[in-house]
């Protein structure tokens, strides 16, 4: 099984919809994925349970079908850093919890495992941990999205430092235009190309109707897609 982790350069870069494209990418090419969001704060209830928008996005983006509970197994209902609303709640994340859950997912016959973080890439899950250390725990190739609008730069470059540092594979990263009207796009895309120590693998260009990925080779050989 492939497994990725789809991190971005903060909240609202376009993370949960980047992992549907690539979740609509793999359906097209008949295979079987999942998407996967360990950990979601801002959640509602619906039939009984707290459920999250992103959660619902990747399972409806997914040809590999699961319970609610297996997609996101840590579910809160505040739009707040993750940390702070499993503390309200009573709720202990730690590393050996995502473990063990990803398991679960893992038996899911899907033979792509996007895993959509949330927030940016230093998120806290309690006092001592970040949901990094699971992910350099499971050893999951990252992706990053880059939002692109201002600012972006800055974060962008100190995100893949901190990647590297961990010794930790990022495949590539991902332009996902959010702002439609973004001054100097091309030359703040450009200035990445240059400086982000891995290969652009996709752009992802402002879209609320139709959205589209702009492929690169080195995507389709990262997912073992024959163009
Ligand atoms: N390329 C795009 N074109 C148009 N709208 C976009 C694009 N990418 C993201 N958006 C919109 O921007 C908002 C934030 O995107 P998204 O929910 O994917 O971010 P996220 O990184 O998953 O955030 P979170 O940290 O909450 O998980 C959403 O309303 C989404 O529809
Ligand atoms: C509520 C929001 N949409 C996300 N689910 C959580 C964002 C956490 C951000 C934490 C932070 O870096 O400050
Ligand atoms: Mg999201």
């Amino acid at each position: 099984m492939k497994e990725f982790f789809i991190t971005g350069t903060d909240t609202d870069a376009g993370k949960t919809h980047v992992t549907s494209l690539l979740l609509k990418l793999l359906a097209q090419h008949k295979k079987k994925a999942i998407g996967y969001k360990p950990l979601a704060a801002g959640s509602e209830m619906a039939f009984d349970q707290l459920v999250n928008a992103d959660a619902l996005m990747l399972m409806e983006s997914a040809t590999v079908s699961a319970k609610y509970d297996v997609v996101n197994p840590f579910t809160f209902a505040p739009p707040i850093a993750p940390h702070i609303a499993a503390e309200q709640a009573g709720v202990t994340i730690n590393v050996n919890k995502l473990t063990a859950a990803y398991k679960t997912v893992k038996q899911q016959c899907a033979d792509y495992l996007l895993t959509e973080g949330a927030g940016g890439w230093a998120l806290p899950i309690n006092n001592t941990e970040y949901l990094y250390d699971w992910v350099k725990a499971e050893k999951l190739p990252v992706i990053l999205v880059v939002g692109m609008k201002l600012g972006c730069l800055n974060h962008a470059l100190l995100t893949a430092a901190h990647i590297q540092s961990l010794g930790i594979n990022c495949i590539g990263w991902i332009a996902n235009q959010v702002d439609e009207h973004m001054d100097e796009y091309q030359a703040n895309l450009d200035s990445l190309k240059a400086r982000l120590p891995f290969p652009i693998l996709a752009i992802s260009p402002y879209s609320e109707q139709t959205p589209k990925l702009q492929i690169y080779k080195t995507l389709l050989e990262n997912l073992s897609i024959n163009p």
